[in-house]
Formats: C-alpha cells, sequence, structure tokens
C-alpha cells in the first residue's frame, strides 16, 4: 500500500537540512555511509572505508518507497524485522557515542544527491542485487560518485570468478573483520522526522505472521551463541520441520539483513564449537550462502528469468490460478505441503527441505510456472533473500538443466519426516482426529476408520487435487525431453557463466558434453552438496 493521504512523507531530509549539516573550518562535510543489507557497525567493509578517509560520518538509511507501497515484495512481518535491525543499528550508533542512525525517505538518488550537493562523499557496501538495485547502483556510481566497497568474500571482476572459489572465499573468511576506530570520527545525523514507527504508520505496515524473531544484532548474538553450544545436534535436525524449528541455527533473517557478516558467525563457530560432523556441516552451509549470493552477482537475470533459455517458459501453458492458489492456501490434500505452506504464511520461516518440498511439488507435480511460486516464498519468508531464494527455486525447478532432477515425494516426506504427525496436525488440525499411520496419504484412510474417527475426506480435508504419480511421470517425460537441447546451452559461454556452477566453467561444458546421460531422482536426498563439492 501507498503511504497514507493523513501522513504523506515527503523526501528528506530536504536539501536545506543538509546543506545546515556544514560546518565553518577544515571538515565542513564528510563522508555518508550508506546502510542497506548491512545493518551492523562491526566488521562492515563501507563504514571502514568511510571512517579511514573521513574524520565525520553520518550513516544514512533510506526507506525507499518502492520497497514499501504496491511495488514492494515483502511481507508486512519482513519489513517489522528490518524495523527492529534498524533501530537496533540506531542502538549500535549511539553506544559509541555517536549521533545515531539518520533515516531518509524518498528516492535513494534523489535524497543522496542531496548530500552530494552540500560537498558530502557517499560509500556504501557493494551487495549483489537484481536489476532494480543494480539500475539504482549505477545512477548511484555515475550521477553522485558513489563509491560500493567490496568486503563480502565474494569474486568480482574475474573473468571466470569460480576459479580457485573456495579458496578465495576460504581466505576471506579467515581474515581479520573490517575495523575502526569510533573515536577517530565523529558520528554525526540530521533530523528529518522519519522512522520506523512513523513509516509503518504511514505505510499502513500491520504484521499479521506469529513466532517471528526479533531483528538485530542483539538477538542474532544470542542465537549464534545459543546454537553453538547446540551444534553436536544440528546434523540429526536438519531434515524434520519439527527438530529443525530449534535445531538449526534460525540466523538466516540476520544474515540476510546482515545484523552479522557471514564471516562473523564462521569466526564464533570455527573458535568455539567442537569439532566434528555438526561443525563442518554448518560450515558448509556458509559456504552455500556465499555460493547463491555469487550467482546473483554473476547474473541479476536469477530473479525472474530461467537460467537456461531452453526452460524458459516451461509450465506457462498449464497455468492454473485454481491449482496455485491451493497451494499457497496450504488445501492441495498433501498434508506435508499443505502444512509447510500454511507454516510459511503463518509464521514466515520453513527449514531447507520443506522449502525444497514445495517449491519441487509446485513446479514438478502441479506443473505452475516457477516464477509465481518463487514470489510467493519471497513475500512470505523473513529471510527473504533475493540472493537465496530465487536461484534455490531455479535450482530445485530443474531450470539449470544440470542432472540430476530434485523429486520428493511428499508422502514419503511425512513418513520419513514426521512419523507422528506432529508438524502436519499443527499446521493442518482438521487431520488430528486421523491416526497417524494415514496421514500420508488422508485419501485412502478406510471410510470406517474416517467414520470412526468424526472426519470426512473430501470435506473436512480435500482430496489431492493432482494425480502424484500421474503427474510426476508426465512431468519426467516433459522435461526430459527438453533436457538434452538445456544440457547443451551449457555448452555455451554466456549461458555457463550466467548459470555459475560451483565447478566453472568446465562444470558447465562437461554437462553439455554429456547430454541426456543422467535424470536421475533425488527423492529426498542429498539435496545439499558437502564443502569439498565446490
Ligand atoms: C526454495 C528455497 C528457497 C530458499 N530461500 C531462502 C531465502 O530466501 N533466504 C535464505 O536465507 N535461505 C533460503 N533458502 C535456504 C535455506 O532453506 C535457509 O537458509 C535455511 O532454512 C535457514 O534456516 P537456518 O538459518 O536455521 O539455517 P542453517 O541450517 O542454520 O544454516 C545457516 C545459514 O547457512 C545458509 N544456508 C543454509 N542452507 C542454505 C542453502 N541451501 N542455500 C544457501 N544458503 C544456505 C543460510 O544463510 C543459513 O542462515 C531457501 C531454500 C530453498 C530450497
Amino acid at each position: 500500500m501507498g503511504p497514507s493521504a493523513d501522513a504523506p512523507l515527503p523526501t528528506t531530509p530536504a536539501a536545506e537540512a543538509v546543506r545546515s549539516l556544514s560546518r565553518t573550518g577544515d571538515a565542513d562535510t564528510g563522508t555518508v555511509v550508506w546502510h542497506r543489507s548491512d545493518l551492523r557497525i562491526a566488521d562492515n567493509p563501507a563504514l571502514a572505508a568511510a571512517a579511514d578517509d573521513s574524520d565525520r560520518i553520518l550513516p544514512l538509511f533510506v526507506f525507499d518507497p518502492g520497497f514499501h507501497d504496491e511495488r514492494g515484495a515483502a511481507c508486512d512481518a519482513r519489513i517489522a524485522f528490518l524495523h527492529d535491525c534498524l533501530r537496533d543499528l540506531d542502538r549500535q550508533y549511539h553506544d559509541v557515542d555517536g549521533a545515531g542512525l539518520t533515516y531518509a525517505h524518498g528516492d535513494p538518488i534523489e535524497v543522496l544527491g542531496r548530500f552530494a550537493d552540500a560537498g558530502w562523499d557517499v560509500v556504501a557496501s557493494a551487495t549483489p542485487t537484481g536489476r532494480y538495485g543494480r539500475r539504482r547502483d549505477e545512477r548511484a556510481r555515475e550521477r553522485l560518485g558513489v563509491r560500493f566497497v567490496a568486503g563480502d568474500g565474494l569474486v568480482r571482476d574475474a573473468d571466470r570468478p569460480r576459479e580457485g572459489w573456495s579458496d578465495r572465499v576460504e581466505s576471506w573468511l579467515a581474515g581479520d573483520p573490517f575495523d575502526w576506530d569510533p573515536r577517530s570520527v565523529a558520528v554525526d545525523g540530521v533530523e528529518t522526522g522519519i522512522s520506523p514507527g512513523r513509516l509503518a504508520d504511514a505505510y499502513g505496515i500491520e504484521p499479521a505472521k506469529t513466532r517471528v524473531p526479533t531483528g538485530g544484532r542483539g538477538p542474532a548474538r544470542e542465537r549464534l551463541r545459543a546454537f553453538t553450544d547446540r551444534i553436536a545436534e544440528y546434523p540429526g535436525s536438519i531434515s524434520s520441520p519439527v527438530d529443525a524449528l530449534e535445531g538449526t541455527s534460525g540466523l538466516s533473517p540476520y544474515l540476510r539483513f546482515g545484523c552479522l557478516s557471514v564471516r562473523e558467525v564462521h569466526r564464533h563457530v570455527d573458535e568455539r564449537a567442537p569439532d566434528g560432523r555438526g561443525k563442518s556441516m554448518f560450515v558448509s552451509r556458509l559456504f552455500w550462502n556465499r555460493h547463491y549470493t555469487q550467482k546473483l552477482l554473476d547474473w541479476p537475470g536469477w530473479l525472474d528469468r530461467a537460467v537456461n533459455p531452453v526452460y524458459e517458459g516451461f509450465n506457462r501453458d498449464r497455468h492454473d490460478p485454481d491449482l496455485v492458489a491451493a497451494w499457497k492456501r496450504g488445501e492441495t490434500g498433501f498434508p506435508m505441503v499443505d502444512a509447510s505452506m500454511r507454516c510459511l504464511r503463518e509464521t514466515g520461516w520453513l527449514n531447507f527441505r520443506m522449502r525444497a518440498l514445495c517449491a519441487s511439488f509446485y513446479f514438478h507435480i502441479l506443473q505452475q510456472p516457477w516464477k509465481i511460486g518463487a514470489d510467493h516464498f519471497y513475500e512470505h519468508l523473513i529471510d527473504g533473500d533475493p540472493a537465496i531464494n530465487y536461484t534455490q527455486w531455479q535450482s530445485q525447478c530443474g531450470l539449470v538443466g544440470r542432472p540430476g532432477l530434485r523429486l520428493y515425494d511428499p508422502r514419503k516426506q511425512v513418513r520419513d519426516q514426521d512419523p507422528d504427525g506432529e508438524f502436519v496436525t499443527r499446521w493442518v488440525p482438521e487431520l488430528d482426529p486421523l491416526p497417524a499411520a494415514h496421514l500420508d496419504a488422508p485419501e485412502k484412510a478406510p471410510l470406517a476408520v474416517q467414520r470412526e474417527v468424526g472426519i470426512e475426506i473430501g470435506e473436512a480435508y480435500p482430496y489431492p487435487v493432482v494425480d502424484y504419480e500421474a503427474a510426476r511421470e508426465e512431468f519426467r517425460e516433459r522435461y526430459g525431453a527438453a533436457y538434452p537441447a538445456a544440457a547443451e546451452r551449457l555448452g555455451d559461454d554466456a549461458i555457463a557463466r550466467r548459470a555459475s556452477l560451483s565447478g566453472g566453467l568446465d562444470a558447465a561444458s562437461s554437462i553439455a558434453a554429456d547430454h541426456g546421460e543422467s535424470d536421475a531422482d533425488v527423492d529426498g536426498g542429498p539435496a545439499q552438496t558437502d564443502l569439498d563439492e565446490f
């Protein structure tokens, strides 16, 4: 929704307010630190660079109407989480005796232009984004001379970014954090009348989700500490949606908004966690974070186009809004999918396997266009990260064209991951009366059982919206028919570069050379690669 007519928000700070910041003497102006998704003052490359260059800095966050009005893609709960993170960042600056964070509102180029016109330099951390963010950053660089400082471990400006990639990421992880000395700089601010609360009022932000964690560096550090203490249990907790709730780190929204850097998390775990499988599996997940983010850096089209052009438009001719709506509402008649989709909508979080299951079911079984599903995830996930969500969707759907289709059987997932039905009945309470043995396929529960427990499948809970086995077979045929051409396209240098495979261009050309040779299913199998496969 747009800003309310009662409380319209102007583009602010106004040019006069910025000019009034000028002081007499040597340090007339200084450097604006434009925070975007790096909401911390530690290990922050842009802030360290600004403090190095100037003795006066002004930390700034710009609320861009494009993210908050009807064009915005985030649910209100994610915006509220962002607001927590901003208030926390404001406190971090106050804690070092600074003036706090300056909040602005408007087109970032216009806002930053007012500072540039008054003689301020502007720096920001370089962050991979989609096309909108890229255009915005290009305009900021060209028109205003904004300097983007890299420091996130990703490989930039290399002809073959994937060559020696994991070694480079590893040495970045082992490196010292970016540092600055708050005593050597004045942290200034300007009153703008904007705050997260005012913004929330103006745009009618009303978070409707439950169990959403509190944003900010303090809660993030708490979580990191608690997780490190129980890291030995991590490997056994990843796959089940019940165990994962407490068993995985829960750090994703904090990493998404940069309350902690990936490097800080790595260092903490490296130094404090006991050696073992839990530690190595977790570290490999941090590499996955960088791996997918590198993909978006290498090609911004991941957000809206199939990475392999052969699969562009796949399933488009089958678009059925009723099927999409049933999937979104969690009313497909497949309990594990339905429980997961309702959990996503209500809490904004799902563990990896359930995200993968729902994406696979949507694309392979319902055979619906991938982007609508990916957008729905992106809207509802509190950790919704364009770099991971859309690239993961394309990988799970098989749009890259590499061998090994990731098909998950939703019934098997109930039997394997929720045999007592705890997760399913928590989110699909209408199935609660049914004995757990029938929760994988309620429609097959004998009528006598249904009568005895007082539930009628088809009334209380829907029959499956598709015939699973037939749909799966049909998809395999359709997908398989296009697969050799898709594999071959990976031999094309431009397509191989945008796919940004962990094995680089060589991996892409070897898939092209073997085209069509392998399309083995992964049925709930190893959907994430180990560290040594990078
Ligand atoms: C279809 C789909 C969409 C996804 N969308 C997102 C998203 O928008 N944002 C997001 O952060 N993660 C996304 N993931 C990856 C993964 O599911 C989440 O990172 C994880 O469930 C978050 O919980 P956690 O922090 O407790 O994870 P942990 O298991 O504790 O992992 C620690 C961190 O490692 C990183 N990580 C873990 N798994 C992956 C992975 N498979 N790919 C990339 N990074 C990973 C995350 O930063 C995570 O916070 C998606 C996965 C799928 C299959």
